[in-house]
């Protein structure tokens, strides 16, 4: 540890920088200002970045998305009141850095971010990844299923995602979800898309993602269910299983991530998604993604903001599982 550093020191674990010494928008910009992976003995959460966009089918920039989502994180404080957890205290939460992943080869840079998450999982820690565009999700549920056998994906997001090719192409960021289906890394009677909008390639295009047994809370169902019935949905379809969270930051609405590669209006509000992610305390939580935060054509870290807050919110659901075990 850097001797000059003031941290926040509680449990035995290190946490974030003192910012009541050390002002916020200085030092290095480690998720939340916490420490390196390389700063502790031993971590219960690793969070790796994942610079790549090489799968984009629209808009990219998605490989700014790590460095974004960390400077938009420095104001994070160490107390969460909407779970009434310490996410940094309960646990040790560190920054893992990024994986280089092969901006010219999708299927090397697939092989590097299955060997990344790999080696977090193999040291019992829970991962939570920042991408990057979504292609990136189909290696972490490779490494996932690997440790933890079928996962239940809840997968928040304004697009299907299983789509079969584009461009005759196997691994973009419209196809993650169908390749992890044929390879049966997927739980597949408990997998959940939660926020799907938007017009769409055919009709065919919900009957195949059915025929994967993937279920849908539509955009659309957040008026009537609001989080609460959201919440129960999601709850009742995952049960006891090992659940993967996937969260496109394009399941907001435009207004509230338009740093994003495939925007679509009518998305979720950030207070929606954080009130969601919040009724996943209690459930078999084992990892997590945050991606397609594409800082180009975002403004006044509207879209970093949502993500980092999205992430502490998920941090706090891990804290929340730890501190009652
Ligand atoms: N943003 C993600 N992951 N996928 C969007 C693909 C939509 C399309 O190109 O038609
Ligand atoms: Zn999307
Ligand atoms: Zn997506």
């Amino acid at each position: 540890m850097d001797e000059q550093t003031p941290r926040l020191h509680v449990n035995g674990n290190l946490g974030q920088v003192d910012a009541t010494v050390v002002p916020r928008y200085g030092g290095a910009p480690t998720f939340a200002r916490l420490p390196r992976w390389d700063e502790v003995d031993a971590a219960d959460v690793v969070i790796l970045g994942v610079p790549f966009d090489t799968g984009v089918s629209y808009r990219p920039g998605a490989r700014f998305g790590p460095s974004h989502i960390r400077e938009s994180s420095r104001l994070l404080r160490p107390y969460n009141p909407a779970q009434d957890v310490s996410p940094f205290a309960v646990q040790q939460v560190v920054d893992g850095g990024d994986v280089a992943a092969n901006p010219f080869s999708i299927e090397e840079a697939l092989a590097s971010i299955q060997q990344s998450a790999t080696r977090v999982l193999e040291t019992g820690a829970s991962l939570l990844t920042l991408g990057g565009d979504h292609t990136i999700a189909l290696p972490l549920l490779r490494a996932m299923h690997a440790t933890h056998g079928p996962i239940a994906v809840v997968h928040f997001d304004a697009h299907l995602d299983t789509w079969d090719t584009y461009f005759g192409a196997d691994y973009t960021h419209g196809t993650p979800f169908r390749r992890a289906s044929e390879e049966g890394l997927l739980a597949a009677d408990s997998c959940l898309h939660i926020g799907i909008r938007g017009p769409l390639y055919t009709t065919e295009d919900l009957d195949q993602d059915g025929d994967l047994g993937f279920q849908i809370v539509h955009s659309t169902e957040m008026d009537a269910l609001g989080a609460p019935g959201v919440i129960e949905r999601m709850r009742a379809r995952v049960g006891d299983r090992p659940v993967y969270v996937s969260i496109d930051i394009d399941v907001l609405d435009p207004a509230f991530a338009p740093g994003t590669g495939t925007p679509e209006a009518g998305g979720f509000t950030s207070r929606e998604l954080l009130a969601v992610l919040r009724g996943f305390a209690g459930v078999n939580l084992v990892g997590a993604d945050i991606v397609e935060v594409a800082p180009a054509y975002d403004h006044a870290q509207i879209t970093g903001i949502a993500a980092a807050h999205a992430a502490y919110e998920l941090l706090s659901v891990l804290a929340q599982a730890r501190s009652a075990r």
